[in-house]
């Protein structure tokens, strides 16, 4: 069931034209992350759908109730929204218990105090904090601070959790760790989430469906796994995963297209429409595979250097003037090697796309 729509939203802060008609649903039960570089307009799109701002244009509809409406000049107060929310800095309360900073809200709208209780310690034992309802937040973790903060926005028993960059004042492996939490419990609970994060990695592991964001508008949509692998444009291919860019001569013989450059080619496929242009290929990294031994279908390449990553080794390459980066298993002595990259994984943008 669809819980939150945004429809055709825009919004200009200091007479820039920051959100331009950004439109995207969500459904129980899943994840939707906004997902785009800095000054994108994420917190902008998350804070209209709080209601902590005021589009000049367009429609939001929470759990079927319209919260905003431009034309009919609805705007519906945060606190009636039937969201929770979650910042980048929790903002405990220092001088409260875990339990009195959970209750804190609860105690504003007017719940009776054997009620908020009830709630409190509810909601805390979902998120497996029950134990720690009596301690100070300088008695927690960071880990636990956040999910003290998430505890908070959820003991209203939102329809919708808003959470913008939740996890970036943890460190990397705790960052694993409560994307992973996160999404469970989303999904355990039926709500919906709306992430707003810069980190495609977490992205792509916590969401059901990723909104790409490029200067207020939606570059692209989708699951995780077709945005990651068919990427409509030149920047959605450029701004997810790591990759390899080459600028050339695309052309395109029936349906064969292949790039040129002054002294290298490389067969691919054409991800935009046009016919003989200057464009750009993309090739995820992990899609070049470097042999010691020439077969048919490999390309010779230079091998300039090898660097050690821990789990694998980087590859340096050459060929020509394009220049490639790969992953292995093993240390490669420098010198000529030959390396396989399938047709299909050379993305072929004619310039305007
Ligand atoms: N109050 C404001 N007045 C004028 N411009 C603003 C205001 N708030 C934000 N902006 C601008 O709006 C654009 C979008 O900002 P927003 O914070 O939504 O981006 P973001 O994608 O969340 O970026 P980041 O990842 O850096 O937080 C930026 O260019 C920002 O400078």
């Amino acid at each position: 069931m669809t819980d939150l729509i945004v429809q055709n939203v825009h919004k200009y802060l200091g007479g820039l034209h920051i959100l331009q008609g950004a439109s995207f649903t969500a459904n129980r039960g899943s994840i939707v992350s906004l997902l785009g570089a800095s000054g994108s307009g994420k917190t902008t799109l998350l804070r209209c759908i709080a209601g902590l701002e005021q589009p000049e244009v367009g429609q939001i509809k929470i759990g079927g109730s319209v919260v905003f409406d431009g034309d009919k000049r609805v705007t519906v107060a945060p606190e009636n929204r039937n969201i929770g929310l979650v910042f980048q800095s929790y903002a405990l309360w220092p001088h409260r218990s875990v339990a009195e900073n959970v209750a804190y809200g609860l105690k504003l709208r007017g719940v009776n105090k054997a009620d908020a209780e009830k709630r409190v310690l509810d909601t805390l034992g979902k998120i497996g904090l029950g134990h720690l309802a009596e301690r100070y937040p300088d008695q927690l973790s960071g880990g636990q601070q956040q999910r003290v903060a998430i505890c908070r926005a959820l003991v209203y028993e939102p329809k919708i959790l808003l959470m913008d960059e939740p996890l970036s004042n943890l460190d990397a492996k705790l960052r694993e760790e409560a994307r992973y939490w996160i999404r469970k419990l989303v999904l355990d609970l039926g709500i919906c989430g709306v992430l707003v994060t810069h980190d495609q990695a977490e992205a792509l592991a916590a969401s059901d469906n990723i909104l790409l964001l490029r200067n207020g508008k939606v570059a692209q949509e989708g699951p995780p796994q077709d945005i990651y692998s068919k990427p409509s444009s030149f920047y959605v291919a450029d701004f997810l995963g790591a990759n390899n860019v080459a600028a050339g001569r695309i052309k395109r013989d029936g349906p064969t297209a292949s790039i040129h450059g002054s002294n290298w080619q490389l067969d691919g496929v054409m991800m935009g429409d046009g016919a003989e242009s200057q464009g750009k290929a993309v090739i995820r990294v992990e899609q070049v595979a470097v042999h010691d031994q020439p077969a048919p279908g490999r390309i010779e390449m230079q091998l300039e250097a090898c660097l050690f990553l821990g789990d694998r080794w980087e590859y340096r390459l050459s060929y020509g003037d394009f220049k490639a980066k790969a992953f292995g298993p093993k240390l490669m002595a420098a010198g000529t090697v030959w390396a396989e990259i399938p047709r299909e994984s050379v993305w072929l943008y004619p310039e305007a796309a």
